[in-house]
């Protein structure tokens, strides 16, 4: 069987993925339409928003489309369709369980950030009964957007835990935003108070080389999961303090190869930080970051990764096992209560096992 074909067969889990960032061209075409109609603003319909195979751009050029992503969504109703759009493509692709986060937004005279949120929640409850797919949601803290706005973005995950619907949904707070703006250690007291109600944390950390803010952040030992920890491992840039840290309290890293390379943050799949922290069995989950923006699927993520050619003494060459592996590390990693941890578990070696054997003939 073919390799894309065979990933796209696997049950998946997807824990990194920024709502406004996975839309795809499908869906922006249509915003666009809407906001032609409404605006008749053509700056917006010349914009590109995606990053097509073997392209690059900067993280810097990526903060700039997050903007024009952001102004298509500017309504509740554009809010509802992106998060029913993106739900349905990620069950198109199999994946079966999805944390996605997304950034409440204050749009004067249009939304409050509780409004931008119950609109996400509610179209991720409706999603959720149409197709083959359980969401969790995190709230994100955007670190370019100062700390006053993380302290109201934690009151509002705060009060969707007691919500009969909603509350079970929401499982946990990011935190993203520009690697180069503001400093995650200010931001240290919002995710201790996260914690001690009950919230998960997931923290994009080390995307850039930041040795100071990445040791305090792990010092703190508040984190449960790391997006990207580009520059954590001593052989990717990072150090051997780094390294200790993690080990230690064994968080697992989120990974989106796709991301580093076409922002240029790792050269090439060869030399992504995959390969060192496999090499020594570190729990690791293959995620997208942002599939439209992008341009890719989870599932093509998983062919990028197996068919890496190692350098380095690194240990990427995936077999059919491997590939098991890595839908199984998404559901460790999860989110989830361990009743629902240990259902998902079920349901996924149930799928893997049906699976067996299909990958001989590739
Ligand atoms: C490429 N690497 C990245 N590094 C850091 N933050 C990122 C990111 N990709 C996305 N985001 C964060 O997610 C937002 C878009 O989705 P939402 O509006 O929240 O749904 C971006 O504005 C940024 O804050
Ligand atoms: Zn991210």
């Amino acid at each position: 069987m073919e390799l894309l074909r065979y990933c796209t067969n696997l049950p998946k889990v997807e824990l990194h993925a920024h709502l406004n960032g996975s839309l795809s061209d499908a869906t922006v075409l249509g915003l666009l339409k809407t906001r032609t109609q409404r605006d008749a603003d053509p700056s917006l319909a010349a914009a590109e928003v995606t990053i097509k195979k073997g392209h690059q751009r900067t993280l810097e050029e990526c903060f700039q489309v997050f903007g024009i992503l952001h102004s298509l969504t500017d309504t509740l109703e554009a809010v509802q369709t992106i998060t029913r759009d993106v739900i349905r493509e990620f069950a198109a692709d199999n994946v079966r369980y999805l944390e996605l986060r997304t950034t409440p937004k204050h749009v004067p005279d249009r939304m409050t950030k509780k409004q931008y949120m119950d609109a996400v929640l509610q179209a991720t409850v409706e999603a959720m009964v149409s197709h083959n797919i359980r969401v969790r949601l995190l709230l994100s803290i955007d670190r370019a957007r100062g700390v006053e706005d993380a302290w109201s973005t934690l009151h509002l995950a705060k009060d969707y835990l007691n919500h009969t619907v909603f509350g079970p949904l929401v499982c946990g707070l990011d935190v993203s935003g520009n690697p180069v703006c503001g400093d995650l250690q200010d931001y240290l007291p919002v995710l201790q108070a996260a914690r001690s109600c009950g919230l998960k944390l997931a923290v994009h950390l080390a995307e850039v080389p930041s040795e100071t803010e990445a040791l305090a952040v792990l010092n703190s030992g508040l984190v449960d999961r790391i997006g990207h920890g580009t520059f954590l491992h001593p052989a990717s840039g990072g150090s051997q303090a780094l390294h200790t840290l993690l080990k230690d309290q064994n968080i697992p890293l989120e990974l989106c190869m796709s991301s580093n390379v076409k922002t240029g943050t790792v050269k090439t799949p060869s030399e992504h930080h995959l390969g060192l922290w496999r090499k020594e069995n570190h729990p690791l989950v293959i995620c997208t970051d942002d599939k439209g923006v992008f341009s890719t699927s989870l599932s093509e993520e998983f062919v990028l990764c197996a068919q890496v050619r190692p350098i380095r003494g690194q240990t990427f060459s995936f077999c059919e096992e491997d590939l098991h592996s890595l839908s199984l590390s998404g559901v460790e990693a999860a989110f989830l209560s361990p009743t629902d941890k240990q259902t998902l578990r079920r349901e996924v070696q149930q799928e893997l096992d049906a699976l067996k054997g299909k990958l001989a003939s590739r």
